[in-house]
């Protein structure tokens, strides 16, 4: 078959200009990228031949091969596995297949130092040669097809301005592929038995398959002249001596002894398996033994993925059994809350042809969710309960931290700012975790503005007589900050907590108490202060109610279709009125974001409570605007909360006709 040129899809090229631009400062990272494909096209034969034993042909002993030409400027990576065959090698190396990644292409700033930061969630996989290579060539054939069936794929990553490959048909006896990168001149380095060996055992200690390069001696130049063996000899070199020598471990890093393993290690291996550029913050690595056994290492990373948000997103998990990989990105292997950790399970269980659906029903599986959760959840507390410096006791008492303790301070800080409202979806999600769940929120309040407040420590600092943990919802921290439903527990100095992410309302509805105090929300039901008011305030606002009673009636009557409710209340001190929701309502704020996503929301209409205490209420009785008066004020209350009124030209229409 003749040779075909082939376009890249359009963010391949885009990403191919991310990657020869702005990676530079990284380029290493390619040998991992490679080196780790070779060794997925290994554990990919490995459990196609589960089924299908043919497939090893001859040479049943998977291994990936690192050789290069100094001469040639070339570097290859050879693996046996499972080989491509012309259309995949069109398929993957010609298009982006995850769907993460190409959303993120798509979306590059073009701000070279963003995108670089940015990029390293996502992993660049193949196109990563480019950052040392002016061109690339796969040669390739897939386990079990003849050898005429080989291809050849090749492609200067768009330098050329063509922003194509081209793929034409080979023979190749051997399985697999070798992906032969032509150096640029800049790259030359790489060209070296001792940098190859120093970055394969930086990144790909792990990979279980052996790693092998060509073993090398020292050997004398010549004699020119055999009179003079001092000065007589031409300078001699690193010869290859044609074994091939294993350069990693070979052993997965899970399965090596805690003690054996670095801080560095481990933190290689994260960033090998997540892409991420920065170190984890927190790790947990164990043997669990008893009726399920598995391994886990698991990974609190520092930074939110761009799609964490996207509640279909796959787990960060991978699955292997007995060694043998078997799948990426295994949601059943912990709560969907939880996905954000990073890791490997390994399980001695499993059977090898686990597929996703008998994941989702196995008594194993579940026990394994059980124990990650949990282990998951001590890493949190470990980090929380060393965020912050112990503080020095009245008698001038100060715990001594050790140096391991003191690197933990602020990253708990740090993992709530990125992750504590994914954290938060827990607490509807899992019930038998959820008290451990409410110990590790964090909150801002009325009096602290940095997400730091724990319920715990909310609790330490109730007032004498306070009987519930009073929170506002709101969109944002200044609408909370500000909001009339506030005014009193200001007054009071009570502390309320100030919930302004998008979940908390949702998250809310399943935290009722904490640690036997009652959660409770300030703009839901009729406020009740219980002892913190004093006799005369009580005694003041049941008078008020009582002389106020006509004026209800009429404020009732004329905003028969808005509110459910007009009462006298006595959480307002400087604001004419506020809306409120009974008790078991769904609040406003619910309501209005339900609505803005599209959902249907129950049409409840609020409580307005008036504040007698205040001047325009007190103009009201007599007022012959009193209609007029009564919309405004109920449209205020609305705007005051961040809502909009119903008919917006309306309000305008009655505060302009008061105004002239
Ligand atoms: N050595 C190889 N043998 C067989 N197929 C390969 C090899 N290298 C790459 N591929 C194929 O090309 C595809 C794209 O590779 P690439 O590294 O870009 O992404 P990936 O490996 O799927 O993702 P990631 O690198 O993020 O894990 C792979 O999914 C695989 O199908």
């Amino acid at each position: 078959m003749t040779k075909k040129t082939l376009p890249f899809q359009a963010e391949v090229a885009q990403l191919l200009h991310l990657v020869t631009h702005a990676l530079y400062s990284n380029k290493e990272i390619f040998m991992r990228e490679l080196v780790s494909n070779a060794s997925d096209a290994c554990d990919k034969l490995r459990f196609e031949a589960i089924s299908n034993s043919g497939l090893y042909e001859d040479a049943p002993n998977l291994e990936v091969r690192v050789s290069f030409d100094k001469d040639a400027k070339t570097l290859t990576i050879t693996d046996n596995g499972i080989g491509l065959t012309q259309q995949e090698a069109i398929e993957n190396l010609g298009t982006i297949a995850k769907s993460g990644t190409k959303d993120f292409v798509s979306k590059l700033s073009g701000d070279q130092k963003a995108d670089s930061q940015l990029i390293g969630q996502f992993g660049v996989g193949f196109y990563s040669g480019f950052i040392v290579a002016d061109r690339i060539t796969v040669e390739s054939r897939r386990a079990g097809v003849p050898a005429n069936e080989g291809v050849r794929w090749t492609s200067d990553g768009g330098a050329s301005g063509g922003d194509a490959f081209e793929v034409e048909n080979i023979t190749r006896e051997q399985r697999g592929t070798s992906v032969i990168l032509h150096l640029r001149d800049d790259a030359l380095e790489y060209a070296s038995t001792w940098k190859l060996k120093s970055i394969i055992s930086k990144y790909s200690d792990h990979i279980s398959l052996p790693i092998l390069m060509e073993k090398e001696e020292w050997k004398d130049g010549e004699l020119i002249n055999p009179n003079d063996e001092a000065g007589g000899r031409q300078p001699g070199g690193m010869v290859n001596t044609g074994e091939w020598e294993a350069v990693n471990k070979a052993s997965a890093i899970w399965a090596r002894a805690k003690k054996d393993i670095s801080q560095e290690q481990y933190d290689d291996f994260y960033k090998q398996i997540s892409h991420d550029f920065e170190a984890p913050l927190a790790h947990t690595h164990n043997r669990v033994e008893g009726s399920t056994e598995y391994t886990q290492l698991l990974y609190v990373p520092g930074k939110a993925p761009q799609d964490l948000w996207n509640r279909d997103k796959k787990g960060g998990l991978k699955l292997y059994v007995k060694r043998v990989f078997i799948m990426d990105d295994a949601e059943a292997l912990l709560p969907s809350y939880l996905r954000f950790v990073k890791g490997v399970v390994d399980s001695a269980d499993l059977p090898l042809n686990v597929s996703r659906e008998l994941l989702q029903e196995s008594r194993d599986v579940k026990a394994i969710r059980e124990g990650c959760t949990k282990r998951v959840l001590g890493m949190l507390e470990d980090l929380a309960k060393h965020n912050a410096l112990p503080e020095t006791s009245a008698d001038g008492v100060t715990d001594v931290v050790s140096d391991e303790d003191k690197a933990l301070v602020g990253k708990y800080t740090q993992f709530y700012a990125e992750f504590g409202a994914v954290l938060k979806e827990g607490l509807g999600e899992d019930f038998a975790n959820r008290d451990r769940l409410a110990k590790l929120l964090r909150f801002a309040s009325s009096t602290t503005d940095s997400t730091t407040v724990s319920l715990a420590d909310y609790k330490a600092r109730m007032k004498e007589g306070q009987e519930a943990i009073y929170y506002i919802t709101a969109d944002n921290a200044a609408a909370a900050k500000n909001s009339p439903q506030l005014e009193v527990f200001k007054k009071k100095g009570i502390e309320v907590l100030l919930m302004t992410d998008r979940v908390d309302e949702w998250a809310l509805n399943y935290l009722h108490d904490f640690d036997g105090t009652p959660m409770q929300s300030v703009a839901k039901g009729a406020v009740d202060l219980g002892k913190l008011l004093d006799e005369d305030e009580k005694k003041a606002a049941e008078e008020a109610a009582e002389t106020f009673k006509p004026l209800l009636a009429k404020l009732k009557e004329a905003l028969k279709d808005k509110a459910e409710d007009v009462r006298v209340t006595t959480r307002l001190v400087d604001s004419p009125a506020c809306l409120v929701v009974q008790d078991d309502g769904m609040s406003t704020q619910l309501a209005r974001m339900l609505k803005q996503a599209g959902q249907s929301a129950p049409e409840t209409k609020p409580v307005l409570e008036v504040n007698a205490e205040h001047a325009l209420v007190k103009k009201l009785e007599g007022s012959v605007h009193f209609n007029d008066l009564a919309h405004i004020l109920f449209d205020q209350a609305l705007l005051a909360e961040g809502g909009l009124p119903a008919d917006p030209a309306a309000y305008v229409k009655r505060v302009n006709a008061l105004l002239v």
